[in-house]
């Protein structure tokens, strides 16, 4: 199978290729990511981003392939958190997710091309974040390790102040590699 990471995420090639598969890269273009609806719940928003990459994407594979997209995005008490813009931005999510639980939504579209129907899905993991001293932000935010990370934070540095409570740490990341793996059939 041919298969195709419509991604520009360097966790999400980490993942697929952690998890034993051989693929291509193709990036989304930027504006596969947009588009605000006010009356869209956090994980539709993650659905319907992922949908968007993979749709953009396919319109540009030649020959016959499967496309995996992904969005996703922290939400505390609904507000949704994505990439910071900038060190101002990370910060004002670390200080709202200090202290507190909050959720990580991933969106995964697998899509056959040419003629599939596109399958969505979407994971949930939750997760606690201690409350961080001024001293613990400041440094954070100075090692820049909030760049390209949803909510500011990579799970993936291994950060004693903040614990999975459900679901998946892949989801966290950006991939939930047991609901790809079952969309592809190879689970198991
Ligand atoms: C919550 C969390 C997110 N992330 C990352 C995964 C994603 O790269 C990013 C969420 O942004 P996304 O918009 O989902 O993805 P992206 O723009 O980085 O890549 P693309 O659209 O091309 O697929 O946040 C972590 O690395 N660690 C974490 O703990």
């Amino acid at each position: 199978m041919r298969l195709i990471l419509a991604s520009q995420s360097p966790r999400r090639h980490e993942l697929m290729t952690a998890a034993g598969y051989q693929f291509e890269v193709m990036l989304p273009s930027e504006t596969a990511e947009c588009g605000i609806c006010s009356r869209e719940s956090t994980p539709e928003l993650v659905a319907r981003l992922a949908y968007q990459k993979a749709i953009d994407v396919a319109g540009r594979v030649t020959g016959s392939a499967t496309i995996i997209a992904c969005d996703t995005v922290a939400d505390i008490m609904g507000r949704v958190l994505g990439k910071p813009e900038d060190r101002r931005h990370a910060e004002e999510m670390l200080r709202l997710l200090s202290g507190r639980k909050h959720a990580v939504y991933s969106g995964l579209c697998v899509l056959e091309v040419p003629g599939g129907e596109p399958q969505v899905e979407v994971s949930k993991s939750e997760l606690e974040m201690a409350r961080l001293s001024e001293d613990q932000i400041e440094s954070y935010l100075d090692s820049e390790a909030w760049c390209g990370k949803s909510g500011a934070f990579g799970y993936q540095d291994g950060h004693p102040w903040l614990q999975l409570i459900s679901g998946t740490s892949e989801n966290v990341v950006g991939l939930p590699v047991d609901v790809l793996q079952r969309l592809l059939g190879t689970a198991g």
